[in-house]
């Protein structure tokens, strides 16, 4: 398969490098830079070295409609300018940017502050989280992978939503992230001096990601869901670690059978691991992998649940993912590509 790559220079964009060389069905054949075209891609990452001797060359659509998928690994408002000609020219299209994860286009210029290019496609896009939408994306033409916080969020909740055992308009979700969550870009609260030894929440009051926290989350419910949401950066460079809180509706089972579903629920998904009852797990237990992994707790056995769920953002919260849907949109091995071992310690 020949494969393109728009925003190769950035986090994402390596990392989709780092798990496609590995990729037993995959060619890279186009891989993107505006600033850096002309230059060897194993002389930006040498970790890369011996592994490619891809180019960077301009993000140009008339040599990207060869490939036979592209991603999207660029901030958003990017992907949607060039859709419509890409998909016109047969290519199937895997966007980690937010343009086409939201169904609305109004919430999305609400949320994104510009109006957004090409409307037309988002009934057509599939949201790109496989545990929910597996046989959609097998058919899709454009997947609009799920973001890193949203990923986490909605597979800690999911079992319980599904089986209706908690208030669904009293969701509470507390999320850290690692640094390479921002991006590449240079932005002066990234800097070490200003996020490290330190560990704060942004965005309290209102973050883009709580739309389509919520649109996923009442997907999962089959109703109207409602949030609070409050990210913290965690001076680290990969991963999320979120804290989510449920209050159980009567009738709820016991937490030995919640647990049991969540297994149960999980059991035929390669890459989402319910750890035993009362675990605690870590971000590094996920690090460079595709994998999230859950936990649950019932404080003093009350009424409150609380599931423990974390990625590694850059993977599973977005190329791993994307990579994930890629193998599903051509009926791979779900897993091609994706079987590294989170690295330890
Ligand atoms: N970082 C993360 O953990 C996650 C990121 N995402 C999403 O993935 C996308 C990429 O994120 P990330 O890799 O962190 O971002 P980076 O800022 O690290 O990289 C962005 C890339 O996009 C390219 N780019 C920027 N503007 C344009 C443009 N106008 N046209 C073409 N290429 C452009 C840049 O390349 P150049 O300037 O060389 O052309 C660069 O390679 C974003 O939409 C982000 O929201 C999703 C989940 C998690
Ligand atoms: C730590 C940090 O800054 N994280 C980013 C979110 C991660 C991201 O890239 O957003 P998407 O998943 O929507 O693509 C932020 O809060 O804006």
């Amino acid at each position: 398969m020949k494969v393109g790559i728009v925003g190769g220079t950035g986090y994402t964009g390596v990392e989709l490098l780092r798990l496609l060389v590995n990729h037993p069905h995959v060619r890279l054949d186009v891989i993107t830079s505006r600033g850096e075209a002309g230059l060897a891609v194993a002389d930006m990452f040498p970790s890369l070295r011996g592994r490619t001797d891809l180019v960077f060359s301009e993000p140009d659509v008339a040599r990207l409609s060869a490939c036979d998928v592209v991603f999207f690994a660029t901030p958003h408002n990017v992907a949607m300018r060039m859709m419509p000609e890409l998909m016109a020219a047969g290519v199937r299209v895997v966007d980690l940017s937010a343009d086409f994860r939201l169904r609305d286009h109004e919430l999305w210029s609400q949320w994104y502050g510009e109006p957004h290019a090409c409307p037309e496609l988002l009934s057509e896009a599939v949201y790109g989280l496989p545990e929910v939408n597996r046989e959609a994306i097998r058919e899709a033409r454009l997947v609009a992978c799920a973001g890193c916080y949203p990923t986490s969020i909605q597979l800690g909740y999911l079992p319980l939503l599904e089986n209706g055992w908690i208030q669904p308009d009293q969701l509470i979700a507390n999320a850290a992230s690692g640094a390479s969550g921002g991006g590449k870009g240079a932005k002066v609260p990234m800097l070490l001096a200003e996020a490290g030894e330190s560990y704060k929440a942004y965005g309290a009051s209102g973050h883009r990601h709580l739309p389509e926290i919520e649109q996923g989350l009442a997907d999962i419910a089959g109703g109207p869901v409602k949030a609070t949401f409050v990210p913290h950066l965690i001076p680290m460079i990969r991963g999320i670690h979120a804290t989510l809180y449920g209050q159980l509706l009567d009738g709820a089972p016991s937490l030995e059978a919640i647990q049991q579903a969540y297994e149960a629920r999980y059991a035929d998904e390669p890459f989402v691991d319910v750890m035993p009852l009362g675990s605690h797990p870590e971000t590094r237990f996920v690090r460079g992998g595709n994998m999230c992994r859950i936990a649950l707790h019932q404080p003093r056995g009350e009424n409150v649940i609380v599931v423990l769920s974390v990625i590694d953002n850059l993977v599973k919260g977005a190329s791993g993912q994307a990579v994930q849907a890629m193998n599903i949109m051509f009926g791979l091995d779900e897993a091609a590509g994706l079987s590294v071992v989170p690295l330890a310690p």
